[in-house]
């Protein structure tokens, strides 16, 4: 197997729709199936906060979510826990600053995806050079979902990244709804990332649809 290449991997970054089990009102399942419906392209698992799944019930509920993604064709990422991504051979994992070295990341999962959270220009420096196929940028706008996220950067970081030449598929995350999701586009993301306004839409599947008309422009 090989990396991805940027071209596909900016394919699917488009939609790219986070969700855990406290993002959700309604079971995690119908809410991914409704998402799928309506055309996210890429699915995060991300099980964290106070009443966050843990052990056995985690295994379980990622397990259930990536038989969905499979029959649909959606290629499934996991979250921080890189030894729940390699049991379930996940198509991929999603790790923070705080998490394990890029390289270390890298070195375990081979080929998979490697996306990584960066806030700065040596961040996103160092995680190119380790192996990072694709960056998360933000919070771009305001966000409640996630309770330690770093100060609200605006798309100023996805455009400083393109105008030094940055080229790696990048997508921004925060507070990213149908009314604002096109401006994160403009600035140069190749995506968005979206968890609440999907998650907790009363329409999951037109909440995915608005979204991405628009990031289809
Ligand atoms: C995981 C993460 N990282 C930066 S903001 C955020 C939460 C995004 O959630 P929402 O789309 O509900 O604002
Ligand atoms: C924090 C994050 C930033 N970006 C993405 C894509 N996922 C995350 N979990």
């Amino acid at each position: 197997m090989t990396r991805i290449d940027s071209d596909s991997l900016r394919d699917i970054l488009k939609l790219y729709f986070i969700m855990g089990s406290t993002n959700c009102y309604k079971s995690p399942a119908s809410v991914l199936k409704d998402a799928i419906a309506g055309g996210i392209t890429l699915f995060q698992f991300r099980e964290k906060g106070i009443d966050a799944l843990t052990g056995d019930a985690k295994f379980a509920l990622a397990e259930e979510l990536q038989t969905i993604c499979k029959e649909h064709g959606i290629p499934f990422i996991v979250n921080d826990d890189i030894d729940l991504a390699i049991s379930l051979e996940a198509d991929g994992v999603h790790i923070g600053q705080e998490d394990a070295p890029v390289d270390e990341v890298r070195k375990r999962i081979g080929d998979k995806i490697l996306g990584v959270s960066v806030h700065t220009m040596e961040e996103a420096l160092t995680a190119m050079e380790a192996g990072a196929d694709y960056f998360g940028v933000g919070p771009i706008f305001p966000t409640k979902t996630k309770e330690d996220a770093k100060p609200v950067q605006g798309v100023q970081h996805i455009q400083h990244f393109r105008e030094k030449g940055i080229t790696i598929p990048m997508v921004g995350i925060g507070g990213i709804t149908m009314e604002n999701a096109l401006k994160v586009m403009k600035a140069g993301a190749d995506g968005v990332s979206v968890i609440t306004a999907i998650s907790k839409a009363t329409d999951i599947t037109k909440a995915a649809q608005r979204l991405r008309e628009q990031v289809e422009y």
